[in-house]
């Protein structure tokens, strides 16, 4: 490649190519390829034990593929040169260090990532939190922590952002501000993935749709286009899925 022209390499995608992901006998994700764009929210969708949060670990490189690749801008997790100003997460808002303030905890993920503590500031303020950032993290209401570790993702001005089921325990004040968040990332020009069960509200906040079952797709379309062929996005989503449960109540 010495002296050819630089190869562009996508900026803000996400890209699965024949993703699998294997637990013992269970297959987690079963050769799941799908791409995900900037400047929309694609919601990620799909019955519990789908291999949602299977996949986005994989994408952060948290887990290793069985095969398959899991790349962010052309590339897997591990060979990114800046990581956090790539792609940026939440994915479990509970697992967070409790003695810190909020200001620490931010500021401790930046420092080990080249990031002033200004940007800290700036990210308290854009999620809410500046009026408590010197209070312990552990006495923080779950809303509370899902802001922090939203903050958290914003740190690096990454391109690419997933979170992983943000809105699960919010009240509706929280809720409401999660998907105008969504929305304002992506009108920024940022790729977001979001995972969540609740589908009006999925529906009120993505504009294109991947659905999983058993770790496989089941459909990559735009919300348009599910609800042309469905009543409702939770309508879609159930005569989808149907034949994907893998727990369930049996019976009428
Ligand atoms: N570390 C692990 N060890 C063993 N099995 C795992 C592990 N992580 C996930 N699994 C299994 O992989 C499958 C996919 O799980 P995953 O958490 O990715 O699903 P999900 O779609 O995120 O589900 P939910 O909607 O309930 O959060 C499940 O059967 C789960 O039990």
């Amino acid at each position: 490649m010495w002296g050819g022209p630089a190869v562009p390499q996508p900026n803000g995608v996400i890209d699965l190519q024949h993703l699998t992901k294997r637990y013992g006998r269970t297959l987690a994700v079963d050769d799941l390829s799908f791409t995900v764009l900037p400047g929309h929210v694609t919601g990620f969708l799909g019955p519990n034990g789908a291999g949602k949060s299977t996949t986005m670990r994989l994408v952060l490189g948290l887990d290793a593929p069985s095969s398959g690749a899991a790349l962010v801008n052309g590339k897997r997790y591990a060979s990114l040169p800046r990581p956090m100003h790539e792609v940026g997460a939440l994915l479990d808002a509970g697992a967070m260090h409790g003695g810190r303030s909020a200001f620490n905890h931010l500021l401790c993920l930046a420092r080990t990532n080249g990031i002033g503590p200004g940007r800290v500031s700036e990210m308290l303020e854009r999620v809410g939190l500046a009026g408590v950032a010197q209070k312990h993290v552990g006495g923080f209401s779950l809303g509370m922590k899902q802001r922090l570790g939203i903050a958290a993702a914003l740190l690096g001005d990454p391109g690419v952002l997933m979170f992983d089921e943000p809105v699960n325990g919010l009240d509706p004040d929280g809720v409401r501000w999660i998907r105008d968040l969504m929305r304002s990332l992506a009108a920024e020009g940022r790729t977001i993935l979001l995972s969540s069960h609740l589908m009006s509200e999925m529906a009120l906040t993505a504009d294109h749709i991947v659905i999983v079952g058993r770790g496989k797709l089941i459909a990559e379309e735009t919300v348009q286009e599910l609800t042309t062929r469905y009543p409702s996005l939770e309508d879609a989503y159930l005569a989808l899925t149907a034949g994907s449960l893998e727990y369930g109540a049996s019976g009428s």
